[in-house]
């Protein structure tokens, strides 16, 4: 599992080995780890290391001083380093050793700005060291500028972040314009909440965590991402004597006159995420179309209280006006069981929900979601702040909130809060969504009353639902990329995705048997 943490925790944990006398030796570890990321990446570039050309953005505060402290080891390496200060002061410790090391120092100016911007845009590498978690707001002035002038011109090389992409929030994930997007993002101690939320993990590229020495002081993390060898250990298997009641049955209430196709959509996430039976409730002309397209689903149009189940999928294709799917999804929630309350009914929730309810907006659902609740915030501000909406959601209502996006967020009410981005941007396709609380509702019917493979992995309580929904958001992205791959990288739809997970769920579940999952060697090079 992937731990990320605030900015202030981060710096917390420095304290007592800061008060060690142990400063300099943390941005020596911080340093030498930035700087070997930096050989490595030029390294699988196929790029020379002598003589190759870097830029570093250095400011006033110690995120400067790691950036010229790695400047000094890349000038010792023979690299042509240059340090371009952005403040009024500079790390003077390192600015000694990079001077030291043979490197070059240019303050910047207004008139000597763009000769500085076109010497970034020519460098093989350029780090990004204006601001780290101590900064206050975005750039300012001609550091801003710089940035921006670095940001448009057409670069050579690649862009490294020292902790963080300048000018985006640690804690949130906010980010102030201008930001130069990272390739790569080499963060200290421990992964910031920032990097993993939108918009900033827009900017981070890949993350790597270089551990300095302060992890034993870490507390809790306040942000999980769930690895492939998670995965595993939370995915329910069927016991010898399984039979199709014990392994689950899922509910679903989705569709309508208008929108059909999103009953089938969530009946087929469903069927490819391990349920044990699908019962599906709805209008006659839907329920005959569930039954051609997924022989296996058993239709009827019934109530809630005469099916039995062990979780319901509520909403997908629900519209104001069908009264009779939105009473079947208002007695769900009102059941006492595992509910995922997608689209349609989001809008007919009751005021109080408890965790085991998890709502599925995407951002411009929930922020009609906020307007419901009286605090009122636009689609634009839930984008701008993903991590922050999805939070307070979660307070407001009582649920558990999954924010759909490239990064899925998804967050307990009592303050655990998951953030998954396995997919490609391929699943921004119509049904998608359906698909997945499909997937979510399968894994709410199967959760059963094993709180044994959640505490293995620290997850207790409450938080295991939205540990649940967080699995069901990595298996669909997954599956979403590797429909994608299967096809050379070329678009998907929804169905396709369904067809995909079966597959992904045997993968990570063979991985996992195999030992091979340890690697964890997804996209991000995480520890
Ligand atoms: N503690 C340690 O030993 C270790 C720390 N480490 C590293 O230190 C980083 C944190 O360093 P930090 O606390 O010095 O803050 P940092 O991010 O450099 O920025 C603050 C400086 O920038 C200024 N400033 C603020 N906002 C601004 C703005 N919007 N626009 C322009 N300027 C702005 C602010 O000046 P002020 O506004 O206060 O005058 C201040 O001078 C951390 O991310 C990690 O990289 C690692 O080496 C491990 C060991
Ligand atoms: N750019 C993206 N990258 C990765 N996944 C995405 C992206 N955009 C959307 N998704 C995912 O695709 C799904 C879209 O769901 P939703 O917006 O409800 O679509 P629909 O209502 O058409 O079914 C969600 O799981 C979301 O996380
Ligand atoms: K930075």
């Amino acid at each position: 599992m992937i731990s990320a943490y605030t900015g202030t925790q981060v710096r917390a944990a420095e304290e007592p080995l800061l008060a060690d006398g142990l400063g300099d030796v943390l941005m020596q570890r911080a340093a030498h780890g930035l700087a070997n990321a930096v050989v490595n990446e030029l390294r699988s570039r196929g790029s020379r290391l002598n003589g190759a050309r870097v830029v570093v953005l250095a400011g006033k505060g110690n995120n400067g001083g790691d950036g010229l402290f790695a400047g000094a080891f890349l000038a010792a390496r023979g690299m042509r380093t240059t340090a371009v200060l952005t403040g009024d002061a500079a790390h003077q410790a390192g600015l000694a050793a990079l001077e030291r090391a043979g490197g070059r120092v240019q303050r910047l100016t207004d008139a000597g700005l763009p000769d500085l911007a076109e010497e970034a845009a020519r460098a093989d590498v350029v780090i990004d060291a204006v601001l780290g978690t101590g900064a206050k707001g975005g750039l300012r002035g001609s550091a801003a500028a710089l940035v921006q002038a670095v940001t448009d011109a057409h670069r050579r090389g690649f862009v490294v972040a020292c902790d963080l992409p300048s000018g985006v929030d640690a804690d949130t994930g906010e980010a102030a314009a201008p930001i130069l997007p990272a390739d790569l993002t080499v963060t200290f101690g421990g992964a910031k909440n920032g990097l993993l939320a939108d918009p900033g993990a827009d900017y981070a590229g890949r993350v790597l965590v270089v551990p300095i020495g302060i992890e034993k002081h870490l507390p809790e993390p306040s942000l999980h991402r769930l690895e492939d060898a998670d995965m595993a250990r939370l995915l329910p298997h069927p016991s010898r004597r399984a039979q199709k009641y014990s392994r689950g049955v899922l509910g679903v209430v989705a569709g309508s006159e208008d929108y059909p196709g999103a009953a089938v959509l969530a009946c087929r996430g469903a069927l490819a995420a391990g349920v044990g039976m699908v019962r599906y409730l709805g209008p006659p002309s839907v329920a005959d179309l569930v039954r051609q397209s997924c022989p296996e689903v058993v239709c009827s149009t019934g109530t809630v209280a005469g099916n039995r189940v062990q979780a319901w999928l509520v909403g997908s294709g629900l519209g104001p006006g069908d009264h009779d799917q939105l009473t079947r999804a208002r007695d769900a929630i009102a059941s006492g069981l595992p509910v995922v309350a997608d689209a349609g009914a989001l809008p007919a929730l009751p005021a109080v929900l408890p965790p085991h309810v998890v709502l599925t907006p995407h951002a411009g659902e929930l922020a009609s979601l906020f307007q419901r609740l009286g605090h009122p915030e636009d689609r634009e501000a839930v984008e701008a702040g993903t991590l922050a909406a999805a939070r307070s959601a979660a307070e407001r209502t009582g649920a558990t909130v999954l924010l759909k996006g490239a990064t899925t967020l998804v967050a307990a009410p009592q303050g655990a809060i998951f953030s998954q981005a396995d997919g490609t941007p391929w699943l921004a396709t119509a049904g998608s969504g359906d698909v997945l609380a499909g997937v979510i509702g399968a894994l709410l019917a199967q959760a059963g009353d094993d709180a044994g493979r959640f505490s293995e992995l620290g997850i207790f309580a409450d938080a295991r639902w939205a540990a649940i929904a967080a699995l069901g958001a990595a298996l669909h992205g997954q599956a979403g990329t590797a429909a994608s791959a299967s096809v050379s990288g070329g678009p998907i739809t929804a169905g396709r995705v369904a067809e995909a997970l079966p597959e992904i769920w045997g993968k990570v579940s063979m991985l996992s048997k195999y030992g091979a999952w340890k690697r964890n060697s997804r996209s991000q090079p995480l520890r």
